[in-house]
């Protein structure tokens, strides 16, 4: 029976070495106490290091208990500790990916380890990974897993989830390492995020730096295609609902109430961590205790710190800022009977979170960045009465969901001591409408939720990669096709020329021809049972300087012109070109506004090139201009192109389409094939007859039969076409049989 392997930097449980030996003791953190309630399903395992480092002679005794348990640790030295999870992991990706890019501290040493420890982690799901089991890896400690695990294991199903923020591209970018982590992390089929802006910022930094394709949220890297998706992660509600009526947390609320009486308590639970602003909310607590002294001996801030990754210098220095700032407020404002700030730093079993939960009227979660914030939603699932209220931090992912929370601005410390004091006094009917709304979001995405819909999509888009793949020329079609090839009397080859001949260059004067190519055209050419066509977008001069010696046919403006081998360049009867006083102007005002954007001006139509420009804005500037001149090209019978960074603006009967049947009804061909890679191309694949060899490059979204990764498969793939047939005739039947099914035009 096939499984899920879970591979986290952590495992769920952390090792505890006590006088009476070896215990375990869960771990905290949102990623371990959410997962946990999952991986026990089935045959599950989870991969991950149990925290601390762990002597020679107890590897083996260590391993053989967690074996029991399914879990499978991978075992970190000293200096793996120090330099991967310290140090890459929390001192250059956390810091950057919660937008504190000045604490980050680039370190080759830290990388050096970072790619070791991955490595190790590989190892590790190696020994347990089988044939049909589907891999799901969690955080920013393992970004070069996936990409070493697909190396190793081409065909497995590898999901990725990061439970911390994605930033946006501009601090993404500083990482000196930012290329090799990209290409690690789209080792994966379907890459997850807590939220739709963490997925756009991956999307653009993959985009940008690796210069990739992307046609909405998926991306083609050069061998797959790639999901990209927010999935917010829930929690298992139930849990927190039904441990309320556990004795020990009735028992645990007693002793508040006997503890606190009348006061009011606001909860604050997190992991020391800079990016939790907890000396912010500190500060707010200590500007509504200066404001409101109506609520002096009424209202106690209940603080739980979690120790957490205290050996990393920025960690060490908060402990200390939050030890000082609850010193010096309760030294200000304490009295004999009342403590404003009670401080733990320490962790708490389930039973007494869940019973603070259910005895605080406020939970105040005002984290600076946060991926999600289980927190909150853990505060919300324990409120069975519906009552209490929930400040929330606009920065937290879970700020998406819970818009019934009151929302702060973290720093913005008024409008926090500010939310304290309406959330004190908001009245029990506005309680409830909000809380019930809450609680019914939180019940309805629990993580079981989560995990069924990220699991759902991760088969989804491995059958989508899987039907793609079959559309790939490998050898198997390669044989079909040059069998059809070496048998036909008469052909027709129609190849676009940008982007499938040659290579993009963001000028279009250098993008010319080369030796290779000329040799691998005249190849074709010359066999007289040949008619090979450049069939472009470009003038007719362009090709006619590149082409013009050749015993091709050439057609230039994707139709406008055209030239049989052997007679002169002829031009489409009835078209005017008089339209163009009218566009001309308008593009000109979106070319002075968009740096490195150009106006290429054909016979009968005009484009509008942004290759040179920033590709973000570019893209926006075109959608605009087509939004602008969308009415009046339908006015003036034209037809918008939007390409491969370029508008072409056109005569709406003119396209690659009509080129082509020019061809279709000239003579009677037994092959034929059409390649090319642009939008302007897939006119040319839908008049093709459904035997017709029709190739799309780059893209694998397309009316055309087949696919082709890139300049180099298609010249490549021109080469060996007419070479000698290697297969035998038996086989060539297999072949036929067993040939795919014509999958349709769109
Ligand atoms: O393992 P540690 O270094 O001790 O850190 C604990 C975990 O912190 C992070 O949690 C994140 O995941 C939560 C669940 O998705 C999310 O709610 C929160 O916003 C994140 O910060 C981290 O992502 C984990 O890898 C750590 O284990
Ligand atoms: O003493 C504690 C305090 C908190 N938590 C848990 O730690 C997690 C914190 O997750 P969150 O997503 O809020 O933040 P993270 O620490 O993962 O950044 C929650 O599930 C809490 O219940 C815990 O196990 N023990």
């Amino acid at each position: 029976m096939s499984k899920t392997i879970i591979v986290s930097n952590r495992l769920p449980v952390k090792i505890d070495a006590t006088e009476q030996g070896i215990q375990f003791k869960p771990s905290e953190g949102g990623l371990a106490t959410g997962l946990s309630s999952v991986y026990k399903n089935g045959n599950n395992v989870w991969v991950g290091w149990p925290g601390t480092e762990v002597a020679d002679e107890q590897v083996k005794q260590v391993t053989s208990q967690l074996k029991e348990l399914r879990l499978s640790p991978v075992f970190l030295t000293k200096d793996d500790i120090n330099l991967y999870y310290e140090g890459f992991s929390n001192e250059i990706l956390w810091p950057i990916f919660h937008y504190m890019s000045t604490y980050a501290r680039y370190d080759d040493a830290y990388w050096n380890s970072y790619q070791q420890v991955n490595e190790k982690f590989k190892q590790a799901v190696l020994q347990v990974a089988e044939p049909g089991d589907t891999i799901w890896i969690h955080d920013y400690q393992l970004l070069l897993l996936p990409g070493l695990i697909r190396a190793a294991l081409p065909d497995i199903t590898i999901g990725f989830f990061q439970h911390i923020p994605f930033p946006s591209y501009e601090l993404f970018r500083l990482i000196p390492w930012r290329s090799e982590l990209l290409n690690g992390i789209l080792g994966a089929d379907l890459v997850g995020f807590h939220t739709y802006d963490d997925a756009r910022h991956f999307l653009s930094s993959a985009t940008r730096i690796l210069q990739l394709k992307s046609s909405s949220n998926v991306i083609s890297t050069h061998s797959r295609s790639v999901v990209v998706e927010s999935f917010p992660m829930g929690i298992d509600s139930d849990k927190f609902e039904e441990i309320v009526h556990e004795q020990a947390v009735r028992d645990n609320i007693t002793h508040l109430e006997e503890s606190f009486g009348n006061t009011r308590l606001i909860l604050s639970i997190d992991r020391l961590d800079y990016s939790k602003g907890i000396l912010q909310r500190l500060q707010a607590f200590d500007i509504f205790l200066q404001n409101h002294q109506e609520y002096k001996e009424k209202v106690s801030l209940y603080m739980i710190v979690v120790p957490s990754r205290d050996t990393v210098g920025q960690y060490k220095e908060l402990r200390d800022d939050i030890d000082k700032l609850v010193g010096n407020i309760n030294a200000r404002f304490r009295t004999n009977v009342w403590t404003p700030v009670n401080y733990f730093y320490r962790s708490f079993p389930l039973e007494m979170l869940s019973a603070l939960y259910c005895f605080s009227d406020i939970c105040l979660v005002t984290p600076m960045r946060d991926g999600m914030n289980l927190v909150c939603k853990e505060y919300v699932a324990s409120r069975t009465n519906n009552d209490g209220v929930l400040i929330l931090s606009e920065m937290a992912g879970a700020s998406k969901e819970l818009i019934d929370a009151l929302i702060v601005n973290p720093n913005n410390v008024r409008q926090m001591s500010d939310a304290i004091v309406e959330a004190l006094n908001m009245s029990a009917d506005e309680q409830v409408k909000r809380m019930t709304q809450m609680r019914l979001l939180i019940s309805k995405y629990n993580v079981h939720h989560w995990v069924k819909i990220f699991m759902e999509r991760l088969e989804e888009t491995k059958r989508m990669q899987q039907s793609l793949q079959a559309r790939h020329i490998g050898n198997k079609t390669l044989n079909y096709i040059k069998r059809k090839y070496a048998r036909a009397h008469k052909r027709l080859l129609l190849l676009d020329y940008d982007g499938t001949l040659t290579d993009f260059n963001t000028n279009i004067n250098l993008a010319k021809p080369d030796k290779e190519l000329y040799s691998l055209l005249d190849e074709l050419c010359k066999d007289d049972r040949n008619r090979v066509v450049i069939i472009s977008g470009r003038n007719y001069t362009t090709l006619e300087e590149w082409f013009g010696h050749m015993k091709l046919d050439l057609v230039g403006e994707h139709g406008v012109w055209h030239k049989l081998y052997g007679s002169p360049w002829q031009e489409t009867k009835g078209l005017t070109n008089l339209w163009k006083q009218s566009i001309l102007p308008i593009l000109n005002t979106y070319t002075e506004r968009t740096p490195g954007a150009f106006i290429e001006e054909k016979s009968y139509s005009l484009v509008w090139h942004y290759r040179k420009a920033e590709k973000e804005l570019g893209d926006m500037r075109a959608t605009e201009m087509m939004n602008n001149l969308r009415y009046m090209v339908a006015d003036l019978g034209l037809h918008l192109m939007p390409g491969n960074k370029v508008v072409e603006i056109k005569n709406s009967e003119i396209n690659k389409g009509k080129a082509a049947q020019y061809y279709l009804h000239y003579d009677n061909y037994d092959f034929i094939a059409a390649i090319g890679d642009d939008n302007t191309d897939e006119d040319m694949f839908k008049v093709m007859k459904e035997d017709a060899i029709s190739i799309k490059v780059n893209s694998n979204i397309s009316a055309a039969r087949f696919y082709l990764e890139g300049v180099q498969e298609v010249r490549d793939f021109l080469k060996v076409l007419p070479g000698k047939l290697l297969i035998t005739k038996m086989l060539d039947k297999v072949l036929n049989l067993q040939w795919l099914p014509y999958p349709g035009k769109k």
